[in-house]
């Protein structure tokens, strides 16, 4: 697994258009407040049916896929035993219920010789009721030692594809997994992880059952041919039960909008949407602070039911709808035969009870045997249609989710190693941009204009500017995040493009300016600033400390444990009101969790601004300046201040200043002073290009809009 990856394949088969308002290709359907647009099968595919067998055509394409995913669960050792048992207990299961209606056939026997002889075969009676019992009890025992199987089995494997798709999404750059096709592929993979089930266990549950379906079909129509056969009727017995038992099981499509075909569905309602806004509103309890300061309770409790009143047609969700409108079907021709067969074998019997009135016990006990029978028969039968139709699918989805290792990514690696001696970075990296411009991917909006500029090994460089001028996007370009649309980018003198993506990576620290933070423990969140050094604590409490982080972590109750937002909730239920905490965190009486008929704690810790960056700002000392034997050449900090106090930001450029030593340093920042005043280079930004550039004496010498800035500034302080 994981082979493969640079591949350069297609990106799945979302590529054609869907256009929805093409009405030769796409059908409309209106479903109260949702508008439903569903693609049409094309020319031949249309006529009724066709479309269904190509579909399940297509699975002869997937099937190499679901034979490496068979190779791969026999690949992981610890499932094999499991696997091999709920085999063998399917097959078992499968001919039980022939070998119970073996058992059952002897009691047509039994009753013949009764009526014939006026005797009964005790024997034969005694070795059929125990030979029917032994089968309830085996069926009792597989379905248990089944059951016991499933659930480890289904977690190794669920384990096993885990790993897959995480290993799978991590690897993707930021133009690729921003990419809405990509995301659309790693939805599919993902979802069919996060279920309880894994994708892969049911898939090949479900290619098991069909095999035993068949299995069980076979020797179930054989017994039974044999055990009536002899009878008089027995056959036209067998047919009528079919007959009705088909037709008893209406076939129904219904659902099967969810098959390959695209389709879309969209609600321009207004009012729907508002009302769905107004929903949220409610729920969050971000808003309750303006809410309640505002006194609006009121005001959007009648703009709620105004929505509510004036949607233009019926108002639910749109899986509700479209459930409903499945259940309004049309009384099939299937359903009105239904009510003669269902007659059919009833009437067929009383005839014959009339003219062979002798026969009426023998025919009871063999119309039963049949009825029981078939109707057993059918639901496998039918559980087995129902199963080659979404195999299709499932199938499908097996072949998405090994697709997902073949997505390339937008940035493509360089094949030269960098730096050449690790010592040199210590004299820091050369950074320049020839003629650079560019925009973001999918946008049309050139962000950067013809930038050139070099910033030499070991000095400090700052840009200042607008917002949005592009102070950022240089940044994200020197760590390749994007390639430039036009130009190039040299470091140390050679193209940024050539160079291996992880080397070049690893010689850069970087802060940016919308720094997130992971759902981690402070202490993780700070560690991955520096992978290597990520499980030493004591450089996790100096990069804190270094980053002003230190004091209110510790002042925290779970200290460096602490999550911000913990990613797994607690479940609880019929907590009294006086209980105030659990398992050491607030109780969370408002976080119902209907779902689960109890209630789930969210409990994140409230920081503000300037402690979320000191964080931020801690991971990146973290990476930068601790870490022995991870030579960082460049560093880029992105308003790494914006949200610290005075006294905050004093201190954190004291302290860069004194562990940067003669690295290369390029901020951007909105602020000028500290920082400008001793940078080697500036370079004022606006409207996507480089207006000024130059020192701060030269550029004040200049009195350009450097100059200004600087001077409306430092007016604010007179
Ligand atoms: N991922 C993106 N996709 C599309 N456009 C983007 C993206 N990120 C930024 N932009 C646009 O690129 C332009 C430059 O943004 P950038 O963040 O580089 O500006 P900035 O100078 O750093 O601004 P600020 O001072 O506000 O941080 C802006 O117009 C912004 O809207």
């Amino acid at each position: 697994m994981g082979r493969g990856w640079g591949k350069k394949t297609r990106r799945g088969p979302g590529h054609g258009n869907f256009d929805p308002h093409d009405v030769n290709t796409v059908k409309h359907t209106r479903l109260g407040v949702w508008d439903l647009y569903e693609q049409m099968d094309p020319g031949i595919a249309r006529l009724p049916g066709v479309s269904e067998m190509m579909r399940r055509l297509e699975v002869l394409n997937d099937l190499p896929y679901v034979w490496r995913m068979v190779r791969d669960v026999a690949s992981i050792k610890s499932c094999r035993l499991y696997f091999l048992i709920y085999c063998i207990v399917e097959l078992l299961s499968s001919l039980l219920p022939a070998v119970t209606l073996w058992f059952s056939g002897h009691y047509l026997s039994i009753i013949q010789t009764a009526i014939e002889r006026s005797v009964v075969d005790r024997e034969l009676l005694l070795y059929a009721s125990v030979g029917r019992l032994g089968c309830a009890f085996a069926g009792r025992v597989l379905q248990y030692i089944k059951s016991s199987v499933e659930f480890p089995l289904n977690l190794k494997i669920k384990k096993h594809y885990s790993i897959h798709i995480f290993e799978n999404m991590a690897r993707l750059d930021v133009p690729t997994f921003d990419d809405p096709l990509v995301q659309t592929r790693l939805d599919t993979a993902t979802t069919s992880s996060r279920s309880t089930h894994s994708l892969a266990w049911d898939t090949i549950s479900v290619v098991i059952a069909v095999l035993t379906a068949t299995i069980r079909l076979a020797s179930q129509f054989s017994v039974l041919l044999k055990v009536v056969g002899g009878q008089r009727d027995g056959v036209i017995f067998v047919v009528l039960h079919f007959g009705q038992e088909l037709f008893r099981n209406d076939f129904k499509p219904g659902f099967y909008l969810f098959s390959a075909k695209a389709w879309a569905a969209t609600t321009k309602d207004r009012e729907y949407v508002k009302l769905q806004g107004l929903k949220r509103t409610m729920n969050d309890n971000s808003h309750r602070k303006e809410i309640v300061a505002g006194n609006l309770e009121r005001f959007l409790t009648h703009e709620f039911r105004y929505a509510y009143n004036n949607a233009s047609g019926l108002v639910a969700d749109f899986y509700e709808l479209l459930r409903y409108k499945s259940s309004q079907t049309t009384p099939s021709l299937s359903s009105l035969l239904s009510v003669l067969l269902r007659e059919a074998p009833e009437a067929f019997y009383l005839l014959r009870a009339a003219e062979h009135p002798a026969s009426i016990p023998v025919s009871i006990a063999s119309m039963r045997l049949v009825q029981a029978t078939t109707s057993s028969f059918m639901t496998a039968f039918m559980g087995f249609l129902n199963e080659s139709g979404s195999i299709a699918e499932r199938f499908h989805k097996v072949r998405q989710l090994y697709e997902i290792e073949n997505i390339p990514n937008d940035v493509v690696d360089g094949n030269i190693s960098f730096p050449e001696d690790r010592q040199s970075l210590k004299s820091g990296m050369s950074v320049e941009f020839r003629n650079v411009s560019f925009k973001y991917p999918g946008s049309e909006n050139m962000v950067l204009r013809d930038i050139s500029f070099k910033v030499e090994k070991g000095q400090l460089c700052v840009i200042v500017g607008s917002n949005g001028s592009g102070k950022s996007t240089v940044l994200k370009l020197i760590l390749r995040l994007y390639d430039p649309t036009e130009g190039t980018i040299l470091i140390d003198d050679q193209d940024i493009r050539t160079l291996k993506l992880a080397d070049l990576r690893e010689c850069v620290s970087v802060l940016f300016q919308d720094y997130t933070h992971f759902p981690l423990s402070i202490r993780d969140n700070i560690a991955l600033g520096s992978p290597q050094c990520a499980h030493d604590s004591d450089k996790v409490r100096e990069a804190a400390r270094l980053g002003g982080a230190e004091d209110f972590v510790d002042r925290l109750p779970e200290g460096f444990d602490t999550y911000l937002d913990r990613p797994v909730r607690d479940y609880y239920s019929g907590i009294p009101g006086g209980t105030k905490t659990l398992f050491g965190r607030p109780v969370n009486f408002g976080a119902v969790d209907h779902a689960m008929g109890g209630m789930r704690s969210s409990n994140s810790v409230h920081l503000s601004g300037g402690q979320m960056q000191r964080l931020a700002v801690s991971r990146s000392f973290m990476r930068s300046l601790l870490s022995e034997g991870q030579d960082i050449g460049l560093l880029l900090f992105d308003e790494p201040s914006a949200a610290l106090d005075p006294t905050a930001e004093h201190d954190l450029f004291v302290r860069l200043k004194n562990l940067r030593g003669q690295k290369t340093m390029i901020f951007s920042s909105h602020r000028f002073g500290q920082l400008t005043r001793p940078a080697d280079l500036i370079l004022y930004m606006n409207d996507s290009e480089i207006v000024e550039a130059g020192n701060h004496v030269g550029l004040m010498r200049q009195g350009g809009e450097y100059a200004r800035l600087w001077n409306l500034q430092a007016q604010a302080f007179l």
